[in-house]
């Protein structure tokens, strides 16, 4: 796993946006996983730019998101469909049918992630999937749990996460407490994975994950370490306590 300490979210941000932006440049029909949340709204705002400046094409670009909160309509302000068009989709061409986000009022939400696993299929595997981590090491919304779930699943979110999540809402308690996500197997597929971390609030874990160097079910972000191509990319708030207990031991 490659790590990389920039001096802040903007440096972090912009590193980002450049992997993404070469990966399109060599393969236009780049499929690529994307994340929610706020640590990748800076590296989505350099993509814009450089779609404005300096033409960068999405046109032929296939995204496949992480997840969605179950039971939210997609119009929704809080749902990630419309995080994604307001922070991302709207602003630069990515063709509407090449946009793939789970659908959280799905009739049949069983079928809905069967499905999602053979859109992924079909396009993928996923070329670049994008990352963020939860405070407790969660991926997309594999939680930590005892065993972890290979394929696209609804998952019950962790106390901490609907915490952590809860004040986006007006009411923290209109929070969903499901979600839908893709499962290790699409994120582990894929050919080169970009993790994204910023912030003193993601310090202690991502010291968990540098510094034990364990695989474990209750640290989903782990299993990175297995991965061929996986880059972390933090700032220096983020890889605080991991260079200091480096220093330390
Ligand atoms: N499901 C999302 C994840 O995909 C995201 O990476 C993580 C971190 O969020 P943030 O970037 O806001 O810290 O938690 C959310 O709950």
């Amino acid at each position: 796993m490659k790590k990389l300490v920039k001096n802040d979210y903007e440096n972090m941000s912009s590193d980002a946006a450049a992997i993404v932006a070469e990966a399109i440049r060599k393969k236009p029909n780049l499929v690529l996983g994307l994340a929610t949340g706020s640590t990748p709204l800076g590296m989505y705002k350099e993509l814009i730019r450089m779609h404005k400046e300096e033409g960068l094409d999405f046109s032929q670009v296939i995204t496949f998101n992480l997840d969605e909160f179950c039971g939210i309509s997609p119009d929704n302000k809080h749902s990630y469909r419309y995080y994604m068009y307001q922070n991302f989709f709207n602003h630069v061409n990515v063709m509407p049918k090449n946009i793939y986000i789970p659908d959280g009022k799905a009739e049949d939400i069983e079928e809905f992630c069967r499905e999602y696993d053979r859109k992924i299929e079909e396009f993928g595997p996923i070329d670049l999937q994008i990352l963020g981590i939860g405070r407790n090491g969660h991926i997309g919304f594999n939680e930590p749990a005892d065993r972890l779930k290979v394929d696209t699943h609804v998952v019950t979110l962790a106390e901490e996460t609907i915490r952590d999540n809860g004040s986006f809402f007006d009411d923290p308690l209109d929070m969903p407490k499901r979600a839908i996500t893709m499962g290790l197997g699409a994120i582990m597929k894929a050919k080169k994975i970009l993790l994204l971390a910023n912030g003193r609030k993601k310090a202690t874990i991502m010291a968990s994950l540098l510094k034990d160097r364990h695989v474990t079910t209750k640290l989903p972000a782990s299993f990175l370490c297995l991965h061929p191509d996986a880059t972390i990319i933090m700032d220096r708030e983020a890889a605080g306590e991991a260079l200091e207990r480096k220093t330390a031991g």
